[in-house]
């Protein structure tokens, strides 16, 4: 597969990174920032180039991989040169119907992926509408599987209920995280210990959760003993609205992904 992805920064790295170790791909990447085009074909290869190319073909395969608020000019731009390209586009909130109307083509697959791709570990939300053929959807497909699982979606609404579960998931585990640490320093803990405690701390609470034949639920359950200490700090935690403050994250992220459709698509 030829890929040409537009925009280099955090998210389309992650992908290509995986893409790069699976091999068998001709990959370039446009990118306005020279540092980041040197650092791109550096570590992985690829080749970067400030402009999008003159023609596209048929069989290339266009990854928009830029701000949402950039996207509309981008696709502007595009539009003379994509030829009958399929165009995947991995940007919050802004829909097909709005993508299509810019590029002129509705060859076009939605992906919402998330930044663990970088290490293979990628969850990725995919929809694509009734015209769009079984060929460019397995090649979308393909592509997301390369740095993760791939989960279809049957609405295009789908895409941000999933934005606000895996795709901005990863820094609601990172904020975790981080005040896990905080507290760890605070007990006097070294920067690299209080790491090695928390994310060792996830890393096997993870495991067991996929391993076991119980829920998460009795999972939490078997480490609270009655009148012990887990139970005062799962008290504290529902005391203070934390299982009801993620949920309305939750929530208020994907209302985002709505509303950044709604303004970003207008014209
Ligand atoms: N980060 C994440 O976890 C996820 C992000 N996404 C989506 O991925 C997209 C990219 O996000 P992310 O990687 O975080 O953002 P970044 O800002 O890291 O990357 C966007 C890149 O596009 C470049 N760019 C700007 N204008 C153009 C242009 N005209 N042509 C080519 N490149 C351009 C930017 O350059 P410069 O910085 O110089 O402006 C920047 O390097 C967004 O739409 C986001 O919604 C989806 C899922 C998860
Ligand atoms: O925060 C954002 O808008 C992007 C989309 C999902 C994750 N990051």
């Amino acid at each position: 597969m030829q890929i040409t992805f537009i925009g280099g920064g955090n998210m389309a790295s992650a992908i290509i990174s995986g893409l790069v170790k699976q091999g068998g791909h001709g990959i370039s990447v446009v990118e306005p920032s020279a540092d980041k085009r040197a650092q791109l074909a550096q570590t992985y290869g690829v080749t970067a180039l400030e402009q999008p190319p003159q023609q596209l073909s048929t069989d290339d395969v266009v990854v928009l991989a830029v701000k949402p608020q950039q996207l509309k000019d981008v696709c502007l731009s595009l539009a003379p040169v994509l030829g009958n390209a399929l165009v995947v586009s991995i940007a919050a909130g802004v829909g097909i119907a709005a993508l299509a109307r810019w590029l002129g083509s509705d060859r076009i697959v939605r992906v919402m992926p998330n930044t663990p791709a970088m290490v293979g570990k990628g969850v990725s939300g995919l929809f694509a509408p009734l015209g769009v053929g079984a060929s460019d959807k397995k090649n979308a497909a393909d592509i997301m599987a390369a740095v993760g699982r791939v989960f279809w979606l049957e609405s295009e609404s789908g895409i941000d209920d999933i934005t606000a579960i895996s795709g901005s998931g990863p820094a609601y585990v990172f904020y975790f995280i981080e005040s896990m640490i905080a507290e760890a320093r605070a007990l006097g803990f070294d920067d690299a210990t209080a790491r090695q405690l928390v994310l060792g701390t996830f890393d096997g609470a993870v495991a067991l959760a996929k391993q076991s034949d119980l829920d998460v639920a009795t999972l939490r359950a078997n480490v609270t003993s009655k009148g012990g200490t887990t139970e005062r700090a799962i008290a504290r935690f529902e005391a203070e609205g934390v299982k009801a403050a993620i949920q309305a994250g939750m929530q208020d992220c994907r209302a985002r992904s709505v509303e950044l459709g709604q303004i970003l698509s207008q014209d």
